[in-house]
C-alpha cells in the first residue's frame, strides 16, 4: 500500500487528539490548522516522540505502531525539520552534514551529499560556523541534514515559521525543487496558507484535534465547509500543462484541463507543468458569452454552490464545463446582488471570466 495511514486518540490535559489521516506516498501533505488545532502533535506521533493512548500508525504498508508495536524514533527512517534548525555549534556546517551522512550509514541512500547541496544551496556556507548563518540559511542546512539521514519520510514542523517574509520568499523556491525532485512523501505542518499553495499536493485540515476534512488540495480550497473560501485573498491552485507561447504578446496558452486554457504572461513552453492561482476576485460571471471584452480567459461553467462571504459579497464556486465530466472547480466572488439579480443557483449553467491568472511557483 502506498500509502500513511495513522489514527491516534489521546487526552492531553484539556485538548483531545482524536486523528484518522491518510497521506499519499509520496508528494507533499499539508497538516493545516489554527494554532493549537493538533499539527505538531500529530507529527511527534508519526515521529513516535509522543506515544498516543491508542494508535496505529502503517507507512507504505509498514507497521510503526498498533497495540501491540511502537517503532522507537530511532528506528523510524525520517528526516525531522523544525522551525528552527538546532545545528551544533562547535562545527561547521560540513562537519553538521557529515555526521548526519554518518548517522545515515546502512540506510538505502537514494541521495548523494552533492545533490542535497546543490538542491539546496549550500555549498558556499559549508565552512561557515552555525552562528554566522542567517535564519534562512540556518533552515537550508537544517533540511539538508534531515535529507542526508537518507529519510524514507520526510516532516517539517513549520520550517519557515521563524523567518521573515524576505527570507522565507528566498527559501520557497528551494522548498519547490525540493518538492519536484523528492520521490518520497513529506508531512509538513503550516498554518499558512500561501506555503500551503505552493507546496503541497494534499491536505488534511485539522480542527480542535480532529481531521476535518482530507484530499488534494485543489478540491479543499474551495471546500464550503472549509474557511478558506472566505479569505479576502480567496483563491484556487491549479495544475497547468504550458501548450504554446505566443512570441508577439509574450503570453503562454496553458490548458487547465482537457479543452479549457488560459492565457499566462510570460513564456513557459519549456515546462512540463506549472501551478496557477486564480482569486476568486478575478472571476466574473455572465449569463451569456461575452463579446468584445478585453478578458482573454472565458469558460463555460456550471455553479456547484455559493456561500456568504460578508454581508454584500458571496462566493460561487464552479466547476468548468456546462456538461460532461466536471472539470476543477474554481471560485468567483460576486455581489449578493447580482447573485439575485441574475437568479444564480447551483446546477445553474453560465459563463466564467478570469481576469488573470498567475504563476504560483514563479
Ligand atoms: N504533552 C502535552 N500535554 C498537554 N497538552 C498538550 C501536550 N502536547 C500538546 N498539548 C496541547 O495540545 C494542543 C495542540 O498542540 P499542537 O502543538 O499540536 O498544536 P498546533 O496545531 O501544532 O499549534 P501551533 O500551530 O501553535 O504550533 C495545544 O492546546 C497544546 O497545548
Amino acid at each position: 500500500m502506498r500509502e500513511i495511514q495513522a489514527r491516534f486518540q489521546d487526552d492531553l490535559g484539556a485538548f483531545k487528539l482524536n486523528v484518522a489521516l491518510t497521506a499519499p506516498g509520496r508528494g507533499v501533505t499539508a497538516l493545516f490548522g489554527h494554532s493549537g488545532s493538533g499539527k505538531t502533535t500529530v507529527l511527534r506521533c508519526v515521529a513516535g516522540l509522543h506515544r498516543s493512548r491508542v494508535g496505529a500508525l502503517h507507512f507504505l504498508g509498514e507497521c510503526w505502531q498498533n497495540d501491540n508495536t511502537f517503532l522507537p524514533t530511532h528506528k523510524r527512517p525520517i528526516g525531522y525539520v523544525f522551525q528552527e534548525a538546532s545545528l551544533f555549534p562547535h562545527m561547521t556546517v560540513r562537519g553538521n552534514l557529515d555526521f548526519a551522512v554518518k548517522r545515515a550509514k546502512g540506510a538505502h541512500a537514494w541521495i548523494a551529499f552533492d545533490e542535497v547541496v546543490a538542491l539546496l544551496g549550500v555549498e558556499p556556507l559549508l565552512e561557515r560556523a552555525p552562528i554566522r548563518l542567517s535564519g534562512g540559511e540556518r533552515q537550508r542546512v537544517g533540511m539538508a541534514r534531515a535529507l542526508l539521514t537518507q529519510p524514507r519520510l520526510l516532516l517539517m514542523d513549520e520550517p519557515l515559521a521563524a523567518l521573515d517574509r524576505l527570507s522565507k520568499q528566498e527559501i520557497l523556491p528551494y522548498l519547490e525543487s525540493l518538492h519536484d525532485r523528492l520521490e518520497i512523501p513529506t508531512l509538513y505542518v503550516s498554518h499558512d496558507l500561501d506555503e500551503v499553495e505552493r507546496l503541497a499536493d494534499h491536505m488534511c485540515y485539522l480542527e480542535h484535534g480532529e481531521v476535518k476534512l482530507a484530499g488534494p488540495i485543489e478540491s479543499l480550497l474551495t471546500h464550503p465547509d472549509l474557511p478558506f473560501a472566505k479569505d479576502p485573498v480567496a483563491g484556487v491552485v491549479l495544475r497547468g500543462k504550458p501548450l504554446h507561447y505566443e512570441a508577439q504578446d509574450h503570453l503562454t496558452r496553458i490548458e487547465i484541463f482537457p479543452g479549457f486554457e488560459v492565457y499566462v504572461p510570460g513564456a513557459l513552453q519549456d515546462r512540463e507543468a506549472c501551478r496557477l492561482r486564480i482569486l476568486a476576485a478575478h472571476v466574473s460571471l455572465s449569463l451569456h458569452p461575452l463579446q468584445g471584452s478585453s478578458i482573454l480567459n472565458h469558460f463555460p461553467v456550471r455553479i456547484t454552490d455559493a456561500q456568504a462571504m460578508d454581508e454584500a459579497r458571496m462566493n460561487v464556486r464552479i466547476t468548468l464545463g456546462h456538461d460532461g465530466p466536471a472539470g476543477p472547480a474554481i471560485l468567483a466572488r460576486i455581489t449578493k446582488k447580482s447573485w439575485r439579480e441574475m437568479a444564480l443557483a447551483p446546477g445553474k449553467t453560465l459563463f466564467a471570466h478570469v481576469k488573470s491568472v498567475s504563476l504560483v511557483d514563479d
